[in-house]
């Protein structure tokens, strides 16, 4: 399976083409949109939000709810195109008049600066269109109808906030389930609804000053078989796969496994899972430092997988940067902003992982038929118990 997706932040819509789904996959396009719905929501996200109401088009590759083994073509409208219609119409020639808006002055941290270099423009809106994170509602939209191919493998994911700038939640250990109770009870995704006004504070503070807040999140899949990916190449390694993936979301600056950058400090017997066999379980771990991954491949425990996100490079109180064209000093250029989307940001994390665990899934087994598919999972599971 592939995919791949075009479309301008302000432009007519996002489009979307996924190749190498199995026929007979059923697809719900209302949980689509219920994703779709989770990513824009979260509190600390500008007014763009209030504009889109995403919701998504299936126009290809789907007849009467279920997939053909074709393409699968999907389009998200951008709402707000008609605040932008003569800017950026896609094929109008240029005027002065729909060229208003042009944007000199790079922000720092975001693809202005670097991307009018290699793309020799000198308005950095041809820039800042496509590097938006617009694009993920469609990465989204692809990852849902990835989970509910996972769904009927029994296999459950989830993505939640663990930290939002200085906030940290400690966490016990909880299946999918009850973290996706528990996060779906607040609108930041986390575990401890307590921190949710402190954290709603943290964030008012911080838009008051001009500034913006990163995060950590974390994801889990569980029920994944021992076995997807291999240590035979560095790039047939899932966890390898897996952590460029998530590195490829706009603003995600660095991912870890498990107890992650805290195995550095500890000692091989504190944090090398230890191994048992149950007739009616099969093969487990007395624990999971490792997040399910031994050898770029699932070692069968759950995925645990943590992301880092920067803090948004739009400043409202901005910092020094060049113009472009003038090469004079100047404060970096204002666009509309969010002053967090780490919730936003959980749900893209949790959507690229599926997208990714699905590929892994249909690189493993004959995938032209769900049907099939569901069989032979169901018998590789059963050698996996009994090996
Ligand atoms: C959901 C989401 C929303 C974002 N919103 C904004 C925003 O409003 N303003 C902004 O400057 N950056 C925003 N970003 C971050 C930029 O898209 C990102 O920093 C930029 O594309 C540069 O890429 P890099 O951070 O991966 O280097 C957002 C990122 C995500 C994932
Ligand atoms: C549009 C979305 O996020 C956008 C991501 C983004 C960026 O620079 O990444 C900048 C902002 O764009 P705008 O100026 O249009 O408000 C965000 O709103 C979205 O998530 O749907």
């Amino acid at each position: 399976m592939d995919y791949v997706t075009a479309g301008e932040s302000h432009g007519p819509q996002l489009t979307g083409v996924i190749s190498g789904l199995p026929a007979g996959l059923k697809i719900d396009s209302e949980k689509i949109n219920n994703a779709l719905r989770s990513r824009q929501g979260g509190y600390g996200r500008g007014n763009r939000q209030k504009i889109e109401n995403d919701v998504v088009e299936v126009v290809g590759g789907l007849r009467h709810g279920v997939t053909l083994g074709s393409p699968l073509a999907l389009v998200i409208k951008n709402n707000d195109h008609s605040n932008w219609s003569k800017i950026m119409n896609p094929t109008t020639a240029a005027t002065p008049e729909n060229t208003l808006r042009k944007v000199e002055k790079p922000r720092p941290g975001h693809a202005d600066l670097v991307g009018g270099i290699k793309y020799r423009q000198r308005d950095l809106r041809n820039i800042l269109e496509r590097s938006s994170a617009r694009e993920t509602a469609m990465r989204v939209a692809i990852g849902n109808i990835c989970e509910q191919l996972l769904a009927q493998l029994d296999i459950k994911i989830v993505g939640y906030v663990q930290q939002l700038g200085s906030i940290k939640i400690e966490e016990k250990p909880l299946d999918v389930e009850q973290i996706s109770a528990q996060i779906n009870q607040n609108d930041m995704r986390v575990l401890d609804k307590q921190t949710v006004l402190k954290m709603h504070d943290l964030i008012d503070k911080t838009k008051r000053a001009g500034d913006t807040l990163g995060g950590v999140i974390r994801v889990v899949a569980e029920n994944v078989p021992a076995g997807l990916g291999s240590y035979v190449s560095w790039d047939t390694k899932l966890d390898a796969k897996i952590a460029a993936a998530v590195v490829g979301i706009n603003a995600m600056k660095g991912v870890s496994f498990g107890d992650g950058f805290e195995l550095g400090g500890k000692l091989g017997s504190e944090v090398m899972d230890e191994i048992t066999w149950s007739k009616e379980q099969g093969w487990k771990r007395l624990s999971n430092h490792l997040g399910g991954f031994e050898g770029g491949m699932t070692n069968g425990m759950p995925i645990i997988i943590n992301v880092v996100k920067k803090p948004i490079p739009t400043l409202y109180k901005p910092l020094q940067t060049v113009d472009v064209n003038t090469k004079e000093i100047k404060k970096a250029n204002v666009e509309r902003s969010d002053t967090t989307a780490i919730v936003a940001a959980s749900v893209i994390v949790e959507n690229v992982v599926a997208i990714e665990l699905v590929k892994a899934i249909l690189d493993t087994f004959e995938a032209s038929n769900m049907e099939r598919l569901k069989e032979q999972f169901a018998a590789y599971r059963q050698e996996v118990k009994d090996y």
